[in-house]
């Protein structure tokens, strides 16, 4: 059956210092509720709102690089209806002179690349939050915290072209790539995202899920959504347009109150507001614009000549590939490249751990001087790996940590000797080795790991062994 899914992604620009429409610190996450509050972002009487124009560059940014014609000239709406998360009785929003229009992103799907269409982008102000004790549907009443109110928001719609849960989380992941490469969001603070998410089967009636907070709840919400309204089309009922509320905890969507339709909302240009004429702010977002993740990926690829795979995971997060740039300046960059990107990942991944933090607790530098150790063979494989367990659980420097868990590798010579001796004290692995059984070398190469206390190279040491014994018979 044909599902279509839109997506209405609310991505707060919490970079910013200040909100939309008045001089109140974006910088409250860690705050008293209702602290970080004026007259304009409380919606007290006569309050002017003054447009922040850092609001207006950033959304330009993210217009440009989400491939979206900017309009020349944008105006601010009033969006009537009342909640108590919205003290004015309206939100200031955009309606039909949107910011930007069109726009795509291109993801990656298990059948190849797929460009997913925007409708529009536009700006507005976050309503304050409610919060409920216990959850939304339970809870006797509600709080508000204010200090949310009148936060920069940017509403990215896209066309309903989305045709399954997956795809939305793949779209959705990209987008918060691309926003974080342009420096104007933070993913991981409180409310910086949210989804509505939109869905309809066979033709049936749009149902729109409000308010989603995860990817993962995206996904689950539209898997629970197909699965709801297959049955009703099953049990020959329609599904009606409505707006449900998806329930984490129990990983259903509910009821919420039957769609209000565009009239409702009466918008009307907002009165205090003049148009914003966008052509000088085009001009310096353009400036401003960093290297997006797809020419980052060719760049890398050109100018390090690593593989189209690494370069992919690379790009996935800036502050990786700049470490990965920092390191590949030092030592061979295809070492790099899969030292980085198919072991520290999964180390710092494991311990939840990001490439932001990488930065401060396993420096490049440090991590150039581990390579380095590796290439002139000072260190085993194994020996690199057990460095960053160490170094991420319990710091210390690379050289210590090599000193105190006796991880330098055995010169070679070394090991030609134990092999040698393996090889004078076990007669009876020798002979059998000559009588066919070519397993008993690795009895030998377990003589001199067990000499070594595993600090031999398995893989060389085995090579070394069957060449002595192949020159025996
Ligand atoms: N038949 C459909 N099935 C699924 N999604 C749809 C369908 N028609 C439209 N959509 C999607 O629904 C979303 C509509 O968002 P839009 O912001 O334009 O309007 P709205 O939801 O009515 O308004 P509001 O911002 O007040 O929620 C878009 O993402 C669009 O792609
Ligand atoms: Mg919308
Ligand atoms: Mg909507």
């Amino acid at each position: 059956m044909d599902v279509k899914i839109g997506l209405e992604v609310h991505v707060q620009l919490n970079k910013l210092k200040t909100k939309l429409f008045c001089s109140c610190s974006l910088d409250y996450h860690k705050d008293e509720p209702n602290t970080h509050v004026c007259p304009v972002c409380l919606g007290l009487p006569g309050a002017m709102p003054v447009l922040n124009e850092e609001a207006v560059k950033a959304a330009v940014k993210v217009a440009l690089a989400l491939n979206a014609e900017v309009q020349p000239v944008t105006i601010f709406d009033r969006k009537n209806y009342f909640y108590p998360d919205l003290p004015k009785g309206f939100q200031i929003s955009q309606y039909d002179m949107p910011l930007a229009k069109g726009g795509y992103v291109v993801i990656e799907t298990e059948n190849g690349e797929k460009r997913i269409d925007l409708k529009r982008i536009h700006m507005e102000e976050d309503p304050g939050k409610l919060v409920y004790k216990g959850s939304i549907t339970t809870a006797k009443y509600s709080l508000i915290d204010y200090n949310r109110s009148g936060a920069p928001l940017l509403e990215i719609v896209t066309e309903p072209v989305i045709s399954s849960p997956k795809e939305a989380r793949l779209f959705l992941n990209k987008l918060r790539i691309i926003l974080e490469y342009l420096d104007v969001f933070d993913s991981e603070l409180e409310g910086a995202m949210r989804v509505d998410a939109n869905i309809s089967i066979a033709g049936g009636g749009r149902v729109e899920i409000k308010n989603i907070s995860s990817f993962k709840g995206v996904e689950k919400a539209l898997t629970y959504e197909i699965t709801r309204q297959k049955n009703l089309l099953k049990r020959g009922m329609k599904v009606e347009r409505e707006t449900r509320h998806f329930d984490e905890a129990n990983n259903i969507t509910v009821s919420l109150r039957s769609k209000e339709e565009e009239q409702d909302y009466r918008y009307f240009p907002e009165p205090d507001l003049v148009p914003v004429y966008t052509s000088e702010f085009i001009e310096i977002a353009k400036a401003e614009l960093p290297e997006m993740p797809e020419e980052k990926r060719e760049r890398l690829m050109r100018e390090y000549g690593i593989s189209l795979e690494k370069a992919k995971i690379l790009v996935l997060d800036p502050k990786m590939a700049d470490y990965f740039e920092i390191v590949a300046k030092e030592v061979d960059p295809k070492v790099a490249a899969s030292w980085i990107v198919d072991v520290f990942r999964g180390e710092l991944n494991y311990r939840s751990m990001s490439f932001r933090e990488a930065f401060n607790v396993f420096k490049p530098e440090e991590f150039v001087k581990l390579l380095k150790l590796f290439l002139e063979e000072k260190i085993t494989e194994k020996g690199v790996v057990e460095v960053i367990r160490k170094k991420l659980d319990e710091g210390g420097e690379v050289e210590e940590i090599i000193e105190k868990e006796k991880l330098y590798a055995i010169p070679k010579s070394e090991i030609v000797r134990l092999c040698k001796e393996a090889i004078e004290k076990n007669p009876k692995a020798v002979e059998d080795y000559k009588a066919g059984k070519k397993q008993a070398a690795n009895f030998l190469v377990g003589y001199v790991m067990k000499a070594t206390r595993g600090r031999a190279d398995p893989a060389e040491t085995a090579k070394i062994i069957r060449e002595m014994l192949e020159k025996l018979t």
